[in-house]
């Protein structure tokens, strides 16, 4: 299994091309399933979901060909299978979104129950919830979900009673392809939200609404595309700023949307930091220790749940003492025990991490448990005083593309081994 060795202590310096967002790429190659037309997506990152997502397509029927290493063509025209593997979705939640598409275009569906995982419960049920009220039957049986519709499925209103980033976009492309108009109220307003509808939008469907809490869909009898281009990575991006404020450095992160990072920018300028933009940039300064900001995650165009592991780690290392409340997941401090034994000083009450900020982390080898928890832990290495070693980095690569590569080019010292 791969691991990261880190040698901390050199501010990072430089610029980074920031990648094609993960959670945007997701949503859209699934979308391609709606399309009569090959469509190319580019601006694709590469990493291990995209993989499983290109995986899952192809066990589908659909054919798959890269144009160049971020640009990849989805034929979907001869798409004859409907179900989704345990195998390919206990690796990736976000499969749960081949569910809305395969209904709405050929009236079935069978997706295996995504199960919990570390970050919380996750359950499914809006997902479902919604596609009922569109007209689908649908069934649970050993582990999946059954889903079968007659003809197209109708529009409907559909309330969602918690906000559902995946379950939003699930009944947005089930819509589009609906008979008649759906309202989803409540609807997550997150930018990949935006992303997914302007793809929609560009293949022919009516969304409009995309960005506030309430979309309405015009279902359209058949959609289309030919070429879309996701957007930068926020979550990555937020990710290097960190890294930056953390080690005192001064990162440009380029190919970047500032807009879509107003909560993290301020919360990085509260911090100590000088943030300057550009329509496509930003840039991170910090000359000294960062300041503890307080940070409670909701739904966008709040603090995203996503970056509070990686403020986590700015507030152990930062002046003065700061709360961190996670409302998003019941179980989102797996980086916790591990940033103890790098000798931070946190405790736990409930959804809230209290922070007392240390001069100094030391190394350690430490367990990277999920996605942003990983991310946090390399950052902790970044500024520790010795050597850390993060094992299971097998989470870090399902989203973030090269990330020792670019962190690397920006001054650390950071390795892959083969620690198995
Ligand atoms: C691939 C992708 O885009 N992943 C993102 C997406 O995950 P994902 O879409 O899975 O997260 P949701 O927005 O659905 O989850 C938000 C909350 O709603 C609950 N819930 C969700 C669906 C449901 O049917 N019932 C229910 O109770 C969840 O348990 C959670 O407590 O949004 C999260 C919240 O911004 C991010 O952390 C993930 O990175
Ligand atoms: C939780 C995340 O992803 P996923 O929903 O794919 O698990 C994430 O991107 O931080």
């Amino acid at each position: 299994m791969d691991a990261f060795k880190i040698i901390g202590g050199t501010p990072l310096h430089g610029e980074v091309v920031i990648s094609g967002a993960k959670n945007a790429a997701l949503p859209i190659l699934m979308a391609t399933l709606l399309s009569e037309t090959p469509i190319t997506i580019t601006n694709v990152p590469r990493l291990n979901d995209i993989e499983t997502t290109i995986k899952l397509l192809t066990q589908l029927g659909a054919s798959v060909s890269w144009r160049d290493s971020n640009a990849v063509t989805i034929d979907a025209t001869k798409v004859d299978q409907h179900k989704a593997s345990y195998e390919l979705v206990k690796t990736m939640r976000a499969s749960i979104l081949v569910l809305g598409p395969l209904l709405a275009r050929f009236g079935h569906a069978e997706v295996s129950l995504p199960g919990g995982c570390a970050i919380g419960a996750r359950p499914v049920n809006l997902h479902i919830h919604g596609l009922k009220l569109m007209g689908a039957d649908i069934e649970v049986e050993n582990g999946y979900i059954i889903a079968r519709n007659h003809g197209r499925l109708t529009g409907a209103t559909i309330f969602m009673d918690t906000v559902s980033v995946t379950g939003t976009e699930n009944l947005m492309m089930a819509a589009a392809l609906a008979e008649g108009t759906t309202i989803i109220e409540n609807a997550a307003r997150e930018p990949e939200i935006v992303d997914l509808a302007n793809c929609l939008n560009a293949m022919g469907a009516k969304v409009s609404g995309a960005g506030t809490d309430t979309l309405t869909i015009e279902g359209v009898s058949e959609l289309k595309g030919k070429e879309y281009r996701v957007m930068p990575d926020r979550i990555e991006t937020g990710t290097f700023l960190v890294a930056a404020a953390v080690t005192q450095g001064k990162v440009k992160c380029l190919n970047t949307d500032p807009g879509s990072l107003d909560a993290v920018i301020s919360k990085l300028q509260e911090a100590g930091a000088e943030v300057s933009t550009g329509d496509d940039w930003i840039e991170l300064s910090m000359d000294e220790r960062p300041k503890a900001v307080n940070i409670r995650t909701a739904p966008h165009p709040a603090f995203p749940t996503d970056m509070q592991a990686q403020f986590v780690t700015l507030n152990v290392v930062a002046q003065g003492t700061a709360t961190t409340t996670e409302t998003i997941f019941e179980n989102r401090f797996m980086h916790v025990p591990e940033l103890h034994r790098m000798g931070a000083d946190i405790r736990l009450e409930g959804n809230t991490a209290i922070t007392n900020g240390v001069d100094s982390l030391t190394g350690a080898q430490v367990m990277a448990t999920d996605l942003r928890a990983s991310a946090s832990l390399v950052i902790a290495g970044l500024v520790a005083t010795s050597e850390t070693q993060v094992d299971r980095i097998y989470h870090i690569d399902r989203g973030y593309q090269h990330i020792e590569d670019k962190l690397q080019a920006l001054g650390a010292n950071i390795t892959r081994i083969n620690a198995s």
